[in-house]
């Protein structure tokens, strides 16, 4: 049967390389151990922030198994399932079911655009396959496959299949959820620059980027939501907006991990063909991450 209810805030880490763009495995301990020292409520590995694109099958094994040391069950690990073809994926879940991660984020194969009857019968496969909870990401903007409220309710007898990471960049689509499926998924907002709108609408949680450099904020950002304290929240986010909207672009990774270095929580190094930002856009990210330290509240003060 299906684990327990997922909620709060889960950041999709960022996988850490040497100069050389080895996997740093001493990096990525300091930085699992930084989230869930600061709150967080579960790491996803392996997700676009993660490079995903860029890591072998072994690789992407080798980051969660980190993962999960660390986390020693302090909090769930969940791995993203991004392979191209649906058996690759079977074979990849069992592996990580037997890895002992506690769940999966499934994205379709960013390759091909499925239609919807493909979609599902793609998800129910690797579900039958993990026997593990799955949490959808739906983002039809990056990756060009939309399953709708109606596709979510015929996926409703799939046990495994508890939660949706709502990234269709509609603010709408999560009232539609709730309205044609009730409380069937748990609702993660998957945009960072529509989290407060996402949490007003009843998201669960947040399943972000920007949670990367800052894990204390965002959880705030939550708790502060959750107990309708409006006002103190409206202010957090308006301090966080510019930051989350360097998460929503084609340069996310790079964007975030100048981020992470400038906030003193990383480094910049990628895998090529990525390489660190250059000119006006590290000048434009710097300038927004050097306000952003300057006028940075103490969320401590918040509870
Ligand atoms: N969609 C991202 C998280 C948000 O930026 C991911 O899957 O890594």
């Amino acid at each position: 049967m299906a684990a327990a209810k997922w909620e709060g805030v889960f950041p999709a880490v960022t996988t850490k390389f040497k100069e050389n763009e080895d996997l740093d495995h001493a990096e990525m301990e300091k930085h699992f151990n930084f989230q869930i020292d600061s709150g967080v409520h579960a790491l996803l590995t392996c997700g676009s922030l993660g490079e995903a694109s860029t890591l072998s099958f072994d690789e992407k094994l080798a980051v969660t198994k980190t993962a999960l040391n660390v986390a020693a069950g302090r909090v769930p690990v969940l791995v993203n399932v991004s392979e191209t073809r649906t058996a690759t994926a079977c074979r990849f879940v069992e592996k990580a079911h037997e890895m002992g991660v506690q769940g999966l984020m499934v994205m379709p194969s960013v390759l091909y655009a499925a239609d919807s009857r493909e979609a599902m019968d793609n998800l129910r496969v690797i579900a039958k396959a993990a026997q593990l909870p799955i949490m959808v990401y739906n983002n039809p903007v990056s990756y060009k496959v939309d399953l709708t409220p109606e596709d979510f309710k015929e996926l409703a007898d799939c046990e495994w299949i508890v939660a949706i990471k709502e990234s269709t960049d509609n603010v709408r689509r999560i009232t539609d959820l709730r309205n044609a499926v009730g409380h069937r998924y748990q609702l993660f907002m998957g945009v960072d620059d529509l989290s407060f709108e996402g949490l007003a609408v009843g998201a669960d949680g947040l399943l972000a980027g920007l949670v990367v450099a800052f894990p204390k904020e965002t959880v705030a950002l939550y708790k502060l939501m959750k107990a309708k304290r409006w006002d103190e929240a409206l202010k957090l986010y308006q301090w966080f907006m510019p930051l989350m909207h360097l998460d929503v672009s084609t340069k996310l990774v790079q964007n975030l991990k100048l981020v992470e270095t400038l906030a003193g929580v990383g480094n910049e190094y990628v895998r090529r063909p990525r390489q660190p930002l250059q000119g006006a856009d590290r000048a434009r990210v710097t300038a927004v991450v050097q306000q952003a330290l300057a006028t940075r509240p103490d969320v401590s003060l918040l509870f």
